[in-house]
């Protein structure tokens, strides 16, 4: 059964047309690349996910329910910008999200931050700018969701800990959950994926299974990325 299905989803902003017609059905147990260039519509498809935007038209189902209140009970978001409060410290952080999420894992979560060197008695403030994605990632992935929305997880974050980090990804994810991650770094994310998408000018282009992705055309996703988006 589909976890995460839109059918015929339209996104306007105004007069830009940001997403156009979008089918899509995404199933329990997959981690599935969202690729696009700039300005493809990435965040717009995953922000309507998280019902922070309403679709101009078409009809979303998450888990057979219309994104609203009750589906943040079960979707976990990482945004593509800073949302932690700065004044907090690490460990208030933990204990806000154990109150918020019935789901959270605070096992898991100190877990990650210890493999991390995150030293949590330290505000957000005085983390670095890669350590403050680390410490949001891991609070979202510390979730026991069955969605996860991740817009550009690993962006800010080094490249030694971006191997850990995709295979905390793999590791704390289970197969009743879908996994959504928008990416640019496709080179880097792309072991993990079981599926990727590609959007371009709002629609969707492409949508099939990495491994057969790469057997059909000889060629890595990222490989075949650069070909399909050449300037
Ligand atoms: N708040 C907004 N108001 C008007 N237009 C917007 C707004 N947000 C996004 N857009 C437009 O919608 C389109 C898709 O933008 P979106 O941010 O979803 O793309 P993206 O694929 O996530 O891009 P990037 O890879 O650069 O993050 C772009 O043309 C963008 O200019």
């Amino acid at each position: 059964m589909a976890l995460i299905e839109c059918k015929d989803v339209s996104k306007n902003y105004g007069s830009t047309v940001s997403l156009k017609q979008v089918n899509l059905s995404l199933e329990a147990g997959r981690i599935v690349g969202l690729l696009g260039p700039n300005g493809s519509g990435k965040t717009t498809l995953i922000k309507l996910l998280e019902h922070l935007l309403v679709p101009t038209s078409g009809l979303i189902i998450l888990n057979e329910l219309a994104p609203g209140a009750k589906t943040k009970s079960f979707v976990s978001y990482l945004p593509d910008r800073d949302f932690l409060p700065d004044w907090m410290k690490v460990n208030d952080l933990i204990k806000m999200y154990k109150d918020f999420y019935e789901d959270f894992d605070e096992k898991i979560a100190r877990e990650m931050l210890e493999n991390l060197h995150i030293d949590c008695t330290k505000t957000i403030k005085k983390l670095s700018k890669g350590n403050r994605e680390k410490v949001q990632l891991i609070l979202t992935m510390s979730r026991q969701a069955r969605i996860y929305l991740l817009d550009e997880p690993i962006a800010g974050v080094d490249p030694a800990a971006r191997d850990y980090i995709l295979h905390t990804i793999v590791s704390h994810y289970n197969e009743n959950a879908v996994v959504l991650i928008s990416t640019h770094l496709i080179n880097d994310v792309e072991s993990i994926l079981d599926e990727v998408v590609f959007l371009k000018e709002g629609e969707v282009v492409l949508h099939e299974n990495a491994d057969e992705l790469r057997e059909k055309t000889g060629m890595s996703v990222d490989e075949y990325f650069r070909e399909v988006f050449k300037c």
